[in-house]
């Protein structure tokens, strides 16, 4: 059997086969020591903007480009038919199942997980246990793992669309557990690359054909659809193939490069012909060539990707839940979460009522991020301020015992007018309190552990990972706590902070008519 190092150099050498052409200054190499599988490094000075590597539309794998419509070209209006993830799942699969040691990117596959299981294993949260898991609390990642999405993909897929719909009775034997090996597989290793013109307008002509002889056969035949077959077409029209100008793909060599959000230097970028990964800056010979998977935090890193940045993402945040919120003012002012509750209902019936044109932002959520530049989301900081104007409100007026349409009048009134002090720039001291003793009283639900800073230590083990997602979110509540450096010079601008009497009698007093027509102008946050 090839050793690691044998079988990188057929991948390299099977690249240039398939047309990828590849810069004399970088290689692949074993980043086994540092728990990194294999990664691109420069062996010579590469400048900025500079190709790396070029790679052919042919080299790629797709719902366009796969054995699957070479073998079979019938089926390709249907694959288009499901979502981008069935489609690709369905076209690895032949490939690693069907056409399996004949598949002509067999030198590819040999090199990634799903073959190369002496070498590499998958780390991702939908592969943790339970105990795994729990190291990760209080992190709300915990309610995104994805188990019952992947569960309900594969049913979805097994037997109605795979055996009966495309006839791939070649693929019926094939386990959840090989289904979820090639769904990680597409997590961590998939790009969605563009489309090129030539080929979405030649799409959406077969498409529209398509349509035309459905809409010719059930008028002339009067051959209905089964039920059955209209609600299976529902549930994937709007996440289907054709939609989005893109094509989830594998990418030999691009997907080679390792990610990281501070020492990225590379990104792909599309082009007619092909894909060109090219150097955003200088790299030096001996460095890393690294991508970068978007701006994920630590926890969704490690929830798609299987390993954690050790000294925190670029783009870390922490998510506070609504029932916090819910608990602190409740306990801050005295007031039951039914009358808490009472107010999040009116604040969705005023957002979808004063909704002109359908952009405003729903301010109830059920958490909100507070990321670790010190920026915490717009929702956030206005949900903070209405309440605690409301239960001042209520300390004085007893709104909770006043009936539903009186009480939405009210909490309309504080809504608007704390737009329009949001938009201003201002927000009152008692806000600032009560933003302080939330964020403290999330901190308080974080082991120990996440207090300390972080090591110099690589963290490799599942709850090495843990520790490292729950300092990540630790330090980003941490940072947004420092409240005027928050609200002062940070990503948010800079706040002043008024009494609250001032805006409370402001909203008391009774309305001048004009002041309404003010108070109805669009408000996005
Ligand atoms: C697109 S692949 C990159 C190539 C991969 N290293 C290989 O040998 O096939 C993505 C996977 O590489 C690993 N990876 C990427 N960036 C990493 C990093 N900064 N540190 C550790 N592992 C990383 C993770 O296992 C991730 O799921």
């Amino acid at each position: 059997m090839p050793s690691f190092l044998q079988e990188s150099q057929i991948f390299v050498s099977w690249l240039s086969t398939v047309g990828v052409t590849m810069s004399p200054k970088i290689t692949v190499s074993d980043l086994r020591k540092d728990h990194q599988g294999r990664g691109v490094v420069a062996v010579e000075d590469i400048e900025a903007n500079e190709d790396i590597f070029t790679i052919p539309r042919s080299a790629i794998i797709n719902v366009s480009n796969c054995s699957l419509i070479e073998d079979k070209p019938h089926l390709s209006q249907k694959l288009l038919k499901l979502s981008q993830w069935e489609s690709l799942v369905v076209v690895l699969l032949y490939e690693l199942k069907v056409k399996n040691n004949d598949s002509k990117w067999l030198p590819y596959f040999n090199v990634l997980p799903i073959k190369d299981t002496d070498n590499y294993f998958f780390n991702q949260l939908v592969h943790w246990s339970d105990e795994d898991l729990s190291a990760l609390e209080p992190s709300l990642i915990l309610e995104r793992v994805g188990k019952d999405v992947s569960t309900q993909m594969f049913n979805r897929l097994y037997p109605k669309i795979i055996v009966e719909r495309l006839g791939l009775h070649e693929l019926k034997g094939v386990t959840i557990e090989e289904f979820f090996s090639v769904a990680s597989l597409i997590m961590s290793y998939s790009f969605d690359v563009e489309r090129p013109a030539s080929l979405e307008e030649k799409l959406q002509a077969e498409d529209q054909e398509e349509d035309n002889e459905e809409e010719h056969k059930i008028k002339s035949n009067e051959e209905y659809p089964s039920e059955d077959d209209d609600e299976d077409e529902d549930k994937v029209d709007e996440d289907e193939l054709l939609n989005g100008g893109f094509f989830k793909s594998m990418v030999p060599l691009a997907d080679t490069l390792n990610a990281d959000t501070t020492l990225h230097n590379a990104s792909l970028t599309y082009s007619e012909s092909g894909l060109i990964m090219r150097s955003i800056k200088p790299i030096k010979k001996g460095e890393q060539v690294y991508n970068s998977y978007f701006d994920h935090p630590n926890s969704e890193i490690l929830r798609r990707y299987g390993y954690v940045e050790t000294q925190g993402s670029s783009h870390d945040f922490a998510e506070i839940p609504l029932a916090i919120v819910r608990s602190i003012f409740s306990k801050e002012y005295s007031v039951s979460t039914e009358f808490l509750d009472e107010i999040f209902q009116i604040l969705n019936e005023i957002v979808i009522a004063d909704d002109e044109d359908g952009e405003s932002a729903e301010i109830v959520l059920d958490s909100y991020d507070c990321f670790k530049t010190r920026e915490v989301i717009l929702e956030f900081v206005f949900i903070i301020q209405v309440l605690t104007i409301i239960l001042a409100i209520n300390e004085k007026e007893k709104i909770s015992s006043w009936n539903h349409e009186e009480m939405y009048k009210m909490v309309h009134r504080v809504f608007q007018k704390c737009y329009q002090l949001v938009e201003s720039k201002k927000l009152t001291n008692k806000f600032k309190a009560n933003f302080e003793k939330i964020l403290k009283e999330r901190l308080k639900a974080y082991p120990q552990i996440a207090s300390e800073p972080y090591t110099k230590e690589m963290a490799f083990s599942r709850a090495q990972m843990a520790e490292v997602v729950l300092k990540s979110e630790y330090q980003s509540l941490k940072n947004c706590l420092e409240i005027d450096e928050t609200f002062k010079n940070g990503p948010m601008g800079t706040y002043k902070f008024i009494e609250d009497e001032k805006l409370i009698r402001n909203i008391m007093k009774k309305r001048a008519p004009e002041d309404s027509d003010k108070d109805n102008k669009k408000r996005k946050l």
